[in-house]
């Protein structure tokens, strides 16, 4: 049993055929069935697997097509075939072809399909399960077919299929190494407790806080700390990545792939024209409300979402250029501003939040670069959880960030590409927060963004997310807010902390 593709499509000429038309037309149809369908297809393919014209008439200026395949020629690739032979051949009767109608496409997959592998799209006309095979009734235009929709929705099929039998899977987890015990010095829930010392507030939005200077002046320390012993010791250069990331981005880097359900979406006015504004202005004024279902009648877009992942909006910095071998391995960071995600796991303290800041560090160059950055920066982590933070930690290999991102499990494939994960202890939950990771993502930016490398090899990239929230919240939740009890290396970076706000 293989896959099966059947249309029929009616081609539309200039004029009426003529009788020496449609004889020419017959010797094509029989020229394309037995040469033309052929080509390209391995000796071992048995007829009924190849593409062929199984019926076809012609009247008035319309040859209208029957053709069926297996997984050779499948069917609308035999069509585009047969269209640049028949144009010739007609060409010679002063018949131009004008258009391809596809008035039926059917594709008949093997197997077992659940029917959560269907997907629920336009195109898809009528599904019909049978014991051993599903069959698909597509409206497809010839354009679609072009663009090889019946393709895509097989592969999509297909890897559905393999998720729904992933279904039971958990992400994949893998201990790497783990610290040492460490004397339980707080066994408090950090967030509550900065809520109840005045450090941070609820922001007006969901998963949002607003930090007061105490706060600020921690995760100002541990910046210091990444960039005196991370940043300028590796040579990194700080860069602004953008935060605001429209849909061209997300395409490339895979997110367009699966990231709907957690994106803060941006949309933009239609017209910055005040008198379409007005209206809305003036309900608001009368009723103290502001009327979204008015105001979103009035919006393009969505464009795209807030800053999500951090890395991919960099990308457009080099995509389609050609680096030089002598100014790679490129390694460069940005923490110009917050992401957004809107979290599906559910939010948590200030350990997983909507808004949060984040650090992240990027580098590109040969794959042996990429793997060697990354290396580097495990050692250059360990230190300083290990000998300046003092925490209870330990990293795991783990799913790739960007593919739990397009909504896959499982592993990369290769043992140099892959994720690993920063945990830390929290005792008062004594569970694990992932806190920062770092990934070596293979080639898969650098062809989403064709970034090429002047010596021909690939190019590799990788990225590191420092989570400040996070290494705050695994940092107060091991060693509490007794500063005399912090470490020295963090405890010398923050001042006494000031009372700035005094509330009644
Ligand atoms: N909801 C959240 N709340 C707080 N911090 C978060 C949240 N989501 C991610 N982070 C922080 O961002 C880091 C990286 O996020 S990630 O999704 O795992 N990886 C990526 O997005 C990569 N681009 C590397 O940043 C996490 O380790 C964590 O420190
Ligand atoms: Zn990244």
């Amino acid at each position: 049993m293989f896959i099966r593709f059947a249309l029929t499509a009616d081609l539309q000429f200039s004029r009426d055929l003529t009788p020496e038309a449609v004889l020419a037309a017959g010797d094509t149809v029989q020229e394309a069935n037995e040469v033309l369908f052929r080509r390209g297809v391995p000796a071992e393919a048995e007829d009924e697997q190849i593409g062929k014209i199984t019926e076809w008439s012609a009247h008035d200026s319309v040859i209208s097509l029957a053709i069926e395949s297996g997984p050779y020629t499948r069917a609308h690739d035999a069509l585009f075939r047969f269209r640049k032979l028949i144009a010739q051949a007609m060409g010679r009767h002063r018949l131009g072809l004008r258009e391809i109608t596809v008035r039926s496409f059917s594709v008949e997959i093997p197997g077992h399909i659940p029917d959560e592998a269907i997907p629920k799209l336009p195109f898809i006309r009528s599904v019909s399960s049978h014991a051993e095979s599903v069959r698909i009734d597509l409206a497809c235009s010839a354009t679609d077919l072009e663009n090889r929709v019946p393709d895509r929705i097989v592969k999509l099929i297909e890897e559905k299929k393999e998720a729904a039998l992933y279904g039971g899977k958990t992400e994949h987890w893998e201990l790497v190494f783990e610290s040492g015990k460490r004397e339980r010095i707080f066994e408090g829930n950090p967030t509550e407790e900065m809520l109840a010392r005045g450090w941070i507030k609820h922001g007006a939005s969901r998963g949002q806080w607003i930090f007061a200077p105490q706060a600020v002046a921690l995760f100002r320390a541990f910046e210091r700390i990444v960039v005196e012993e991370i940043i300028r010791p590796l040579g990194f250069s700080e860069m602004i990545f953008p935060k605001l990331v429209p849909w061209e981005v997300w395409m490339r880097s895979g997110h367009a792939k699966g990231v709907y359900p957690e994106i803060y979406y941006v949309c933009t006015p239609k017209t910055r024209d005040p008198s379409y504004w007005e209206d809305i202005a003036d309900y608001f004024k009368v009723t103290g409300e502001v009327p979204v279902e008015m105001i979103r009648d009035r919006l393009d877009g969505p464009i795209g979402g807030m800053c999500y992942a951090q890395c991919p909006p960099f990308w457009p910095f080099v995509q389609g250029e050609t680096l030089a071998n002598d100014c790679l391995p490129i390694r460069v960071f940005d923490r110009s501003g917050t992401s957004h995600r809107y979290e599906s796991g559910g939010i948590h303290g200030i350990e997983r939040v909507d808004e949060f800041h984040r650090i992240e560090i990027l580098w590109l160059g040969t794959a042996e670069q990429t793997i060697e950055t990354a290396n580097r920066l495990h050692e250059t982590y360990t230190r300083v959880f290990e000998d300046l933070m003092e925490l209870e930690w330990r990293s795991a290999r783990v799913t790739p960030w960007f593919m739990a991102q397009e909504g896959m499990l499982g592993e990369s494939g290769s043992a140099d590409i892959g994720t690993r994960d920063y945990e830390a202890l929290l005792p008062y939950s004594n569970s694990w927060l992932e806190f920062q990771n770092v990934s070596v993502n293979g080639d898969k930016y650098p062809k989403g963004f064709n970034v090429k490398i002047q010596s021909g090899a690939d190019c590799w990239s990788g990225c590191s997310g420092i989570g400040l929230e996070r290494w705050t919240a695994a940092f107060l939740a091991q060693k509490g807010f007794d500063t005399a009890k912090w470490p020295e290396a963090v405890a010398r970076l923050v001042d006494e902390p000031k009372e700035i706000f005094r509330f009644l």
